[in-house]
C-alpha cells in the first residue's frame, strides 16, 4: 500500500462503511451489491483481454461472448430483479456499453409498457429467454426528432409529389393492408433509413421500429411495430431487410450500432404494439388515451441516465483524487519535499466540486428513479396526470446532469496531467462512453426546450392564480423580481436560504423567457417563430444579477474555507463510493495507490512491445543497410552513407 494513501485514510474523520451504506440505501443493499460484484469479478468465464489492446471486431466478439455468458449466469443464479440485472451487467462490462444494452434497456421495457398480454406471451417470454434479441429503432439518418401526435401534414399516401408534402411524409411508413391483415413497411428515402440503433448492425433478430401508421387512407402518426429482421435459425437478414453496422464511432466500440432499410416488408397486424393505440382487422384506428405513451421507454432511460451521470462522476473523481494523493510535484517551499498535488488549492478547486456533484447527483438519481416508479405506477393504473411533470423532470435532469458530468470528467482527466491521457487511467474511456448521453435519448438542447415548455405553461397557470404542486410549486409562491428590486438577503451557511435564492433565480429566468416570447410575438406574429427567437433565454441559465458583489466575495471566501475542511476527508469520501479496483479498471485510481509500478507493467503489455523490432521497421533497417536504395534511386541520391 502506498504510504501517502494509508495516511489519507488514517486522517479521515468519519466511518466510510456507514457512508457507503447510506449511498447504497442500507447495509443489506451494500452486502447484496458486493455479493453480485464478487460473483462476476471472481468468475473465470468473465476474464477478458484488455480491450485497449484489441481491434474493434475483437472487442465486439469478446463483448458478445461475455454477454452470452452473462445471460446464462443470470438464469443460473436466478437474478431477475431489474436493478440487480443492471448491476450485474455493469460488472460484466465495466464502463462499456455492450451489444445487448438495447435489448435489456429498451426492447424489453417497451414490450412491458406497450405490449398486449398476447404480445407479451409471443415476444416478451422468448425475448427474456434470449431467443428473440431485440433493439429499438427510432432515429433515422435524416431525423432524430419525431412528433408523438398526429399532424395535419402527415400524408396518407406514399409520397410521389414533393411540393405537397412535408418532411413528416419522408419517414418510414407502415401501411395496413386489410386484404392480407398485414402492415407493409417501407423506408421511402435514403434519409428515412433507420440509423444508430444499438445491436441492430449484427446482433439482433428483431427490432421495435417506429414508423408512421397509415390505415384507411389516413395517417395516424408515430407508432411502434415489432419487425423480425433476421432468420431465427440462420441469423441471415430476412427478405426486404437491408441491415448492417454503421462503422466505427468516437466510442461504443463493443456496440454494433446499425442501419435498417425496409423494402416492402410485411408483418402481421398483431405485430403493432397495441396496449394503447389499436388497428382493428377492418383497418379502423382506435386512438390511445395519450399519444405520448409511445415515448414511455425514452422517459424510463432518461430517468436512468441521471444515475449514470452520478456513477461516471464517482468513477472519475475517485481516480483523480486517489492519484492526486500519491502524486508529488513542484516544491512549494525551496528545500522542502515536493507536496502531494492534492495539497495545491487549485487542484482542490478542480476536484472537490466534482466530488460534491457526484454525491449530489447520486441522490438526485435516486429521487428521479423513485419519481419515475411512482408516476409510471399511476400511469399503469390509468392515471396520466403526472406524465407532463415526469417528462419535464426527466428531460431536464437528463440534460442538466449529463452536461455537467461531461465537462467534469474532462476536468478530472486533465487534473491527472499526462497520465490522464493514457488509456491506462480509464478516464479517456469514461469520457467517450459517457459523452453520447448528451445526445442520445433526446439531444440535450431539445430536452431543455421540452422542460422550458412545461415551465412556461406552469408559469402562466401560476400567474392565472392556480396553486401549483410538485417541482414547480415555487412558481406559485415566489413573485419574480426585477433586477432593480435589489438583492435578496442570503445566508450562505444556510441551505434553506440557498434553495430560496435558487428558486427565485429560476422564477426570474422563466419570467424573462416568457417576456421575451411576448415581445417576439409582437414582432414575428407566429408562436413558433417567437419560440425560436427566445430559445436562448429558454435554455440558458444566465447569472441574472441575483448576488451582490459583497455576497459573491463572501461565497468565494466560503468556498476556500470549504476546500480546507474537505481536504482531510477527500480520499475517504471517494472510498465511500466503494468502486472495486477491477470495476474501476484504472491504474491511476487503484485502491492501494501503487500507481507507478503498475503503469510500467501495463505499458509492457502494449502489442507494440510484442517484439523488439516490429515487422514494419524491418524496411527501415533495410534502408539503413542501403540494400533497397539502389534499386529505387540512383546511387548519387542514396539516403544512407553510414554503412
Ligand atoms: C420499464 C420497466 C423496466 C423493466 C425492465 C425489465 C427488463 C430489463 C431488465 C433489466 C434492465 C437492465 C437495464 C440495462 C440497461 C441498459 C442500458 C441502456 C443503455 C441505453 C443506451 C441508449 C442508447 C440510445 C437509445 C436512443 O437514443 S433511442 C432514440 C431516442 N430518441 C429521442 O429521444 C428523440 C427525441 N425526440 C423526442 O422525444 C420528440 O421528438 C420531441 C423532441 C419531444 C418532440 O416531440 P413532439 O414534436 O411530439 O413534441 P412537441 O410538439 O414538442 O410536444 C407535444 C406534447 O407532448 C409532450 N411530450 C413530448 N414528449 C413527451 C414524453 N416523452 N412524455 C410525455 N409528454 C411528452 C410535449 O411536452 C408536448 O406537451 P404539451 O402539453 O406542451 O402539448
Ligand atoms: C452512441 C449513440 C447511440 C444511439 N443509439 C440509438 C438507438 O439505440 N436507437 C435510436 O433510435 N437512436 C439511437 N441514437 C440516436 C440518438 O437518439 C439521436 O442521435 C438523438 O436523438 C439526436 O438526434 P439527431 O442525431 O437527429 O440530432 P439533431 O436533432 O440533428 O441535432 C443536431 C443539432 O441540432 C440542434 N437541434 C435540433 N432540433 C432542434 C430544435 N428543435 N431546437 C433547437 N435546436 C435543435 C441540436 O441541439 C443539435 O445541436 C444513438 C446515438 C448515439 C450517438
Amino acid at each position: 500500500m502506498n504510504p501517502d494513501i494509508v495516511k489519507e485514510r488514517q486522517n479521515a474523520t468519519f466511518n466510510v462503511e456507514k457512508l457507503t451504506n447510506i449511498l447504497d440505501g442500507s447495509p443489506e443493499k451494500t452486502r447484496r451489491r458486493r455479493e453480485i460484484e464478487s460473483m462476476v469479478l471472481n468468475d473465470p468465464d468473465f476474464q477478458e483481454q484488455d480491450p485497449n489492446f484489441l481491434s474493434r471486431s475483437e472487442r465486439y466478439d469478446q463483448a458478445v461472448r461475455k454477454s452470452a455468458q452473462m445471460i446464462l449466469k443470470l438464469r443460473e443464479f436466478g437474478i431477475s430483479d431489474p436493478d440487480e440485472i443492471y448491476y450485474y451487467k455493469n460488472c460484466v462490462h465495466p464502463d462499456r456499453p455492450e451489444p445487448l444494452d438495447l435489448h435489456l434497456g429498451m426492447f424489453l421495457p417497451t414490450l412491458l409498457n406497450q405490449a398486449t398480454p398476447e404480445q407479451m406471451d409471443r415476444f416478451f417470454t422468448p425475448a427474456w429467454n434470449l431467443q428473440i434479441i431485440g433493439t429499438y429503432a427510432q432515429t433515422e439518418m435524416g431525423h432524430g426528432w419525431w412528433r408523438c401526435s398526429q399532424r395535419a401534414s402527415c400524408s396518407a399516401t406514399t409520397p410521389t409529389v414533393l411540393p405537397a408534402l412535408t418532411s413528416e411524409d419522408w419517414r418510414p411508413q407502415a401501411t395496413f393492408d386489410p386484404a392480407t391483415q398485414e402492415f407493409v413497411l417501407n423506408s421511402p428515402t435514403i434519409s428515412s433509413i433507420k440509423w444508430w440503433p444499438g445491436g441492430l448492425g449484427k446482433t439482433s433478430n428483431h427490432a421495435i421500429v417506429l414508423a408512421q401508421l397509415h390505415t384507411q387512407g389516413n395517417c395516424h402518426g408515430l407508432h411502434a411495430f415489432i419487425v423480425p429482421i433476421r432468420d431465427m435459425d440462420t441469423h441471415v437478414p430476412l427478405p426486404g431487410i437491408v441491415v448492417g453496422d454503421i462503422g466505427p464511432k468516437f466510442g461504443f466500440s463493443e456496440v454494433d450500432n446499425g442501419f435498417l432499410k425496409l423494402e416492402n416488408v410485411r408483418i402481421p397486424l398483431d405485430n403493432m404494439l397495441m396496449k394503447y393505440a389499436k388497428v382493428e382487422p377492418d383497418g379502423t384506428y382506435v386512438k390511445p388515451p395519450s399519444a405520448k405513451l409511445t415515448y414511455g421507454t425514452m422517459v424510463f432511460i432518461r430517468s436512468m441516465i441521471v444515475g449514470q451521470s452520478a456513477l461516471a462522476l464517482a468513477k472519475s473523481c475517485t481516480i483523480a483524487i486517489r492519484y492526486s494523493a500519491v502524486r508529488h510535484q513542484s516544491e512549494l517551499k525551496p528545500g522542502e519535499p515536493e507536496p502531494q498535488i492534492l495539497n495545491f488549492q487549485t487542484q482542490q478547486h478542480k476536484l472537490f466540486p466534482v466530488l460534491a456533484t457526484a454525491y449530489a447527483f447520486t441522490f438526485v438519481g435516486q429521487y428521479m428513479k423513485q419519481t419515475y416508479n411512482r408516476i409510471s405506477g399511476d400511469i399503469h393504473e390509468g392515471d396520466y396526470s403526472g406524465l407532463p411533470e415526469l417528462h419535464a423532470l426527466s428531460a431536464g435532469l437528463k440534460a442538466f446532469t449529463t452536461w455537467a458530468a461531461n465537462g467534469a470528467i474532462e476536468v478530472c482527466r486533465m487534473s491527472c496531467g499526462g497520465h490522464g491521457y493514457s488509456r491506462s487511467s480509464a478516464l479517456p474511456d469514461i469520457y467517450v462512453e459517457f459523452t453520447p448521453t448528451c445526445t442520445y435519448e433526446g439531444e440535450n438542447t431539445v430536452m431543455m426546450l421540452q422542460t422550458a415548455r412545461y415551465l412556461l405553461k406552469s408559469y402562466s397557470q401560476a400567474r392565472g392564480g392556480q396553486q401549483l404542486q410538485g417541482s414547480v410549486s415555487y412558481l406559485s409562491r415566489l413573485q419574480p423580481q426585477p433586477v432593480s428590486a435589489g438583492v435578496p438577503p442570503l445566508n450562505i451557511q444556510d441551505l434553506a436560504s440557498l434553495v430560496q435564492v435558487y428558486q427565485l433565480r429560476a422564477a426570474n429566468l422563466v419570467e424573462l423567457a416568457a417576456t421575451s416570447i411576448q415581445q417576439e410575438l409582437q414582432l414575428r406574429h407566429s408562436q413558433e417563430d417567437a419560440w425560436n427567437s427566445s430559445a436562448i433565454d429558454l435554455v440558458r441559465a444566465s447569472d441574472a444579477g441575483l448576488l451582490s458583489v459583497p455576497q459573491a466575495l463572501q461565497v468565494s471566501a466560503h468556498i476556500k474555507e470549504l476546500l480546507i475542511q474537505l481536504r482531510p476527508n477527500a480520499v475517504a469520501l471517494v472510498d465511500a463510493f466503494d468502486l472495486n479496483d477491477k470495476k474501476l479498471n484504472s491504474v491511476l485510481g487503484r485502491y492501494d495507490g501503487n500507481v507507478y509500478e503498475h503503469l510500467f507493467e501495463w505499458a509492457r503489455h502494449s502489442p507494440l512491445n510484442a517484439s523488439e523490432v516490429p515487422p514494419a521497421l524491418t524496411i527501415i533497417v533495410i534502408i539503413k543497410h542501403n540494400q533497397l536504395i539502389g534499386s529505387f534511386f540512383p546511387r548519387s541520391t542514396s539516403l544512407s552513407t553510414s554503412t
